[in-house]
């Protein structure tokens, strides 16, 4: 340091200071400072992370759109009423009113909780120093909660592609579109633009959809799909995207097949936003998932240093973000908290119906080395069929998994509209380890989808 420059004031000292303000970093920060901690949240963009702005929320807001679409089309065939058209513009800034206040909302959760926010970039150069803004912080307490960015694979012609970030800011839907990624955020875009009228196409290196989910359930949700019009590309991995003549993109497969559109939707999955935060992200130990090895109590491999939300090896799902967010604050600041059990995560994949799971999958199970036997059934929606004989909402479905030694029920996967509501009461179920009897006792309503899960059968 010259002598004419200032010496360097001491860093500012914090109870807590979390590092990004999504899911997992909000819910961090409301509780400590409700718990009395003074706490740090910075944010280098809008509060809410992902899922309000990018992720969980604007999706199922399409979702829904593309729900009343699908109606509205269903209820023209019926000859009931001619089908609305889809104005998107009017949507897009409703869709933005209605995320703006959320925004809002948790600013003033913030200030009610006394967290101070600031809206910088954060650099972590050794563990409890951070740096913002050109400000330096102290703490013995640093989360991490940086969340995760759609991966882009080193393919050539990838920056002609878009990535779901991209989607949420389109002013019209593309006529034509080859999305790539067979997991939940192709599978859903899929079912969602071409409910909204788009052409698709669905391609994946895999040689089935939705990977993780029940393979039953998502060999119907690929049916779904194709009855709804999407053209389905399974074990077809990508060689290049280019640029046509005429403006629109090509997408060679290595099959050799190319398919032409106007858009290509690149939903490979996430890269967690752990390799920009300074030097310290050199000494924290990295999991095969390529997020932060974390303890059951989400300490990383470095003392004061918490990881949580898709930045750590977690699962990567709000819930389980949020879940975690708390209860890292009641363990720091409370009596103790409770952490995700990661083995009851309910999670859906919104396609029309969702597909919705909790528990272990048949397949997942059998591979541990135990005895399962699936009791499972379609059924077709009767609320679709009324409208048209074939029922364009597609078949509906579940499996229930037991254990054969203990005859105990250890996993659920429901595909139905409403699924994603049922499977939380599924996973309460779940959770007290029921027996055969806990399904034979009951008897469900009719005629819904529900009763068919419920009985002697
Ligand atoms: C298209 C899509 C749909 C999804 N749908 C669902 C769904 O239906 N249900 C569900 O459960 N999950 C869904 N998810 C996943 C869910 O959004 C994430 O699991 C969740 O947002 C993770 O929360 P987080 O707090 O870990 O990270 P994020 O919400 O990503 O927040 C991280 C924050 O950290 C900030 N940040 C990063 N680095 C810095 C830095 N150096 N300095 C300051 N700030 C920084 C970022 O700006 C960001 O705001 C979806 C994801 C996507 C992409
Ligand atoms: N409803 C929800 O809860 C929801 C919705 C969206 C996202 N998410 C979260 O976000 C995460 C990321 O979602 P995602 O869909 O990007 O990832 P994913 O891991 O679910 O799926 C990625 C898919 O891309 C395929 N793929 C990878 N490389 C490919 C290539 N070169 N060519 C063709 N296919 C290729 C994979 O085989 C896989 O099918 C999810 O794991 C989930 O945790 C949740």
């Amino acid at each position: 340091m010259s002598e004419s420059e200032p010496p360097m004031p001491d860093p500012e000292k914090f109870d807590a200071i979390v590092v990004g303000g999504g899911s997992g970093g909000l819910a961090f920060a409301k509780r400590a400072g409700a718990l009395g901690a003074r706490v740090l949240l910075i944010e280098r963009a809008e509060l809410g992370g992902t899922c309000v702005n990018r992720g969980c929320v604007p999706k199922k807001l399409m979702w829904e759109l593309g729900r009343h679409r699908r109606q509205a089309v269903e209820m023209e065939a019926a000859g009931l009423a001619p089908a609305p058209q889809l104005d998107y513009p009017a949507f897009t800034a409703r869709r933005a009113a209605r995320i703006d206040g959320i925004r809002q909302s948790y600013d003033a959760a913030l200030s009610d909780a006394g967290v101070t926010l600031l809206r910088a970039t954060a650099r972590i150069d050794a563990p409890g120093e951070v740096q913002a803004d050109g400000r330096r912080f102290a703490t013995d307490r640093l989360v991490i909660a940086t969340g995760a960015r759609p991966t882009l694979p080193p393919l050539p012609g990838a920056e002609h592609a878009s990535v779901s970030d991209d989607v949420f800011a389109w002013e019209a839907l593309p006529r034509r579109i080859v999305i790539v990624g067979g997991g939940y955020i192709g599978c859903e875009f899929a079912a969602i633009l071409a409910a909204l009228g788009s052409e698709v196409t669905l391609v994946t290196d895999e040689d089935r959809l939705l990977v993780g989910f029940d393979e039953d359930a998502a060999q119907i949700a690929a049916q779904n799909l194709e009855t709804a019009g999407v053209s389905v590309r399974l074990g077809a991995p990508l060689e290049r995207i280019s640029r046509a003549v005429d403006g629109g993109l090509r997408v060679s497969l290595d099959s050799g097949l190319v398919e032409e559109a106007e858009r290509v939707l690149l939903a490979v999955g996430r890269t967690p936003n752990i390799d920009d935060l300074g030097a310290l992200s050199e000494s924290l130990e990295v999991a095969d998932s390529g997020a932060l090895a974390v303890s059951d109590r989400l300490e990383t491999s470095v003392a004061g240093v918490y990881a949580l939300g898709d930045a750590a090896d977690r699962i990567p799902l709000t819930p389980v973000a949020t879940r975690d967010g708390t209860a890292l604050a009641d363990t720091l600041f409370g009596e103790g908290g409770d952490f995700a059990d990661l083995g009851l995560v309910a999670t859906t994949a919104f396609v029309y119906p969702p597909v919705a799971q909790v528990g272990r999958t048949e397949a997942a199970a059998r591979e541990a080395g135990t005895e399962v036997e699936a009791i499972s059934d379609t059924a077709r929606d009767l609320s679709s069929g009324v409208l048209t004989p074939e029922g364009r909402d597609g078949t509906q479905f579940y499996k229930l998994v037991r254990e054969t030694a203990s005859g105990r029920l250890i996993g659920a996967a429901l595909m139905a509209y409403g699924a994603e509501d049922m499977i939380a009461t599924t996973g309460m179920a779940l959770a007290s380890a029921p027996d055969r009897a806990c399904v034979a006792r009951p008897t469900g309503v009719h005629p819904t989808f529900g009763e068919e899960l419920v009985g002697p059968g």
